[in-house]
């Protein structure tokens, strides 16, 4: 039985980074991964615009301006936001009129707003005096041209979006997904919509698994169900052996007879990584590699999935993708609600992450329950032979949020 540590530490030597990239529209590239470094193709806003509905003035002409004796300037004219400017000439003594995004004709060095003026239209009382620049936006306000937007491997989020649209990009390149494929073994899964038969229950693990990969922009490239059949086994990972980087599978890990996964592992002469990791639950936990892939077989009962699941894929996502933002973020914290007996394996349990500290998950604790796993965000490390009692404090896990 090897350390958990240990046991990452061999999955992410087989899995190599991801070095190869695809264009992407860029309102198909949320949550997605740069694979070069962005610097700003042109500057936002690319001409210089006023920040008030006001006046464009030369700011040196309003030094002597008070509410009681005004500085009277010459209007131009009017300039609306998307208004080309060109038609006006600053010169001292005047002023161009001038709305809030509007490109401020060449020369004019502040704007005025509107509310400390007489709001002239041929001519202006100017209440109050500016200083250069004011309300004035230069060129490379937001953006500077070959200001660095975002470094190689970094992730797009919702703003991100934006940003790439604020700099007129309709596409951006991108690391291809991680490609995974789910296999949930066992004779005893039907599907959700099927009757269930007597001994069945509904495959429910992979579900779960499948919105996690494609929340984190990994592709799911197959969620099927096989029964405990090592050639039917065998025949869907060859099926699917070009399209995917790794294999999930759940179920049939263990000692029991219908356990079939290391044997058909061998069978295929895959190479087995580890099998049985000290945690609970999901100690039967195996990888193997095969033809260039890792194929990860998680413990069945649910929970104990989710927990294999939570400890090695997002330390290996974050390998590939070369961004520890996909790693689970481990956080020393009180425990709120709840406690727990020593155990001789370290144990993770579900637990509610709150600003004050963690709660241990009501509902039950058997790795076959999983519906309580609905109001958990986190795992809470009992380490081995230790009790945890209430207000000490624990070691949690947290993955990525969408
Ligand atoms: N003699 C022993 N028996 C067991 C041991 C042991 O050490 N000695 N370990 C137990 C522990 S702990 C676990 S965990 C399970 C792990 O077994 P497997 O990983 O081989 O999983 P299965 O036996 O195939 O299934 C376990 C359980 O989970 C249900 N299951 C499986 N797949 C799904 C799915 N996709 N959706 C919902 N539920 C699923 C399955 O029906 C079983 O009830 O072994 C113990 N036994
Ligand atoms: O190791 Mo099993 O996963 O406790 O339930």
């Amino acid at each position: 039985m090897i350390e958990l540590e240990q046991a990452v530490a061999l999955a992410k030597q087989h899995l190599t980074p991801q070095t190869k990239t695809e264009r992407l529209p860029i309102e198909e590239a949320f949550g997605r991964v740069t694979a070069h470094e962005l610097l700003a193709p042109i500057a936002v806003p690319n001409f210089e615009r006023s920040g008030m509905d006001g006046y464009a003035v030369f700011a040196e002409d309003t030094l002597a301006a008070t509410p009681e004796r005004p500085v009277y300037l010459t209007v131009q004219g009017s300039l609306f936001a998307g208004d080309d400017p060109a038609g006006f000439q600053a010169k001292p003594g005047t002023t161009v009129r001038i709305m809030t995004g509007g490109a401020i004709p060449k020369g004019y060095n502040a704007v005025v707003k509107q509310e400390l003026t007489d709001y002239g239209e041929k001519t202006v009382a100017i209440q109050r005096a500016v200083t250069v620049g004011q309300n004035f936006a230069p060129i490379g306000e937001d953006i500077r041209p070959g200001q660095m937007i975002f470094p190689a491997h970094s992730r797009l989020n919702c703003e991100s979006i934006g940003v790439l649209a604020s700099l007129g990009l309709t596409e951006i390149e991108v690391l291809r997904p991680l490609r995974v494929g789910l296999l949930a073994t066992g004779n005893e899964l039907a599907q959700p919509g099927q009757a269930l038969q007597a001994g069945q229950i509904y495959n429910s693990t992979t579900f779960a698994l499948a919105q996690y990969l494609r929340q984190s922009g990994s592709q799911v490239v197959f969620r099927l169900t096989c029964p405990d059949d090592p050639n039917q086994f065998v025949q869907i990972l060859q099926q699917y052996a070009d399209q995917v980087d790794l294999i999930i599978t759940t179920g049939g890990v263990s000692v029991g007879q219908r356990d079939f996964i290391p044997g058909a592992i061998r069978a295929i002469s895959g190479t087995e990584l580890f099998h049985f990791v000290q945690m609970k639950p999901g100690t039967p936990l195996m990888a193997a590699t095969w033809q260039h892939k890792v194929i990860l077989a998680l413990s069945g009962n649910p929970f104990a999935s989710m927990v294999n699941f939570h400890l090695l894929y997002w330390p290996l996502l974050a390998h590939f993708l070369g961004n520890q933002q996909f790693n689970l973020q481990q956080r020393q914290v009180p425990l709120l609600v709840g406690d727990s007996k020593p155990r001789h394996l370290r144990n993770f349990m579900r637990g509610q992450l709150t600003p004050a500290g963690v709660k241990i998950t009501p509902g039950g604790h058997h790795s076959s329950v999983f519906h309580n796993l609905v109001d958990s965000n986190c795992l809470i490390e009992q380490p081995r032979n230790q009790a945890l009692a209430l207000g000490q404090t624990v070691t949690v896990y947290q993955w990525p949020q969408s």
